[in-house]
């Protein structure tokens, strides 16, 4: 079984207790609640290349990475630094997030955040929206075709900005039929989970210039941002390396003083 299968199986376990507790209309009631949602696309198609920060208390491929007692708090310093989307892992077996978390940062920021989680129903994009996130991730090569395009208008049609994750060129053209208007590469490969930089050079030719363009995975300081704009990132997702830093909110800055270079516009779309 795959690691990324091995995920799922949790978090469809995790699901149906939570679905057993919540019904579909009380979410959707707690969604009406809501403050409404922000516009994803708008964020990331910023001045210079825009930064997406991870609220990540560990992974699969590290273990435990940092304990993050007041994730709202990290948040905050991220925004403070010119993150321009939270994104904020909700899975709770291997990634330690919760929808507690989402909902704590949610209050604390005024910038979108996004629901990074291993989504595989509408309950899930409910949740999502139930509990503040203006974006949610749905994975490619988690889903088949119809149900990537039902995800991606169910999301849409409650005010969801959806950012669809590809790994590689056909999950790309994938994405693109699917009508994606953000899609993320991740160079985190998901069968041995190793990070491959040249992933996003790879792929992104793949994608059309109107698409907002994501780098996720890898990026270790300002110089990694520089390399995935000029192969064409509109924006990147960083997790690890702001989490087990010393200033969060110095190395975002230093993240997005490198993305408003002029000379990077160069290579963008
Ligand atoms: O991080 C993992 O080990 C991982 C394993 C399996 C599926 C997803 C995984 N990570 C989620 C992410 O996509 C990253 O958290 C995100 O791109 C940030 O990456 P990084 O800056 O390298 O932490």
């Amino acid at each position: 079984m795959s690691v990324l299968d091995e995920i799922i199986d949790g978090v469809r376990a995790d699901l149906a207790e939570r679905q057993a507790r919540v019904s579909l209309d009380e979410l959707k009631e707690r969604a009406a609640r809501a403050p409404g949602a922000k516009d994803g696309v708008a964020a990331l198609r910023g001045e210079g290349v825009t930064v997406i920060c991870e609220v990540k208390r560990s992974s699969p491929s590290k273990g435990a990475l940092a304990a993050i007692a007041d994730p709202a708090a990290l948040a905050a310093d991220y925004e403070a630094g010119g993150a321009s989307v939270i994104s904020v892992l909700t899975e709770g077996r291997r990634f330690g997030g919760s929808l507690a978390d989402l909902e704590a940062v949610r209050a604390k920021v005024d910038i979108p955040v996004l629901r990074k989680d291993f989504i595989v129903t509408s309950y899930q994009l409910w949740e999502a929206r139930a509990y503040g996130a203006d974006l949610a991730l749905l994975i490619v090569a988690a889903l088949d075709q119809e149900a990537l395009v039902s995800l991606i208008e169910r999301a849409e049609s409650i005010g969801l900005t959806p950012l669809v994750e590809v790994h590689d060129e056909e999950e790309a053209e994938r994405a693109v039929d699917a009508g994606a208007k953000v899609i993320g590469v991740n160079a985190r490969n998901l069968k041995d989970l190793k990070v491959d930089r040249s992933t996003f050079e790879r792929v992104a030719p793949e994608i059309p210039n109107h698409i907002v363009k994501v780098a996720e995975s890898g990026v270790r300081g300002p110089h990694d941002l520089i390399a995935y704009a000029n192969a064409g990132a509109d924006a990147v997702l960083v997790g690890e390396s702001l989490v087990t830093g010393r200033d969060p909110r110095a190395a975002v800055a230093d993240l997005v003083a490198a993305g408003a270079h002029p000379a990077l516009r160069h290579g963008r779309s």
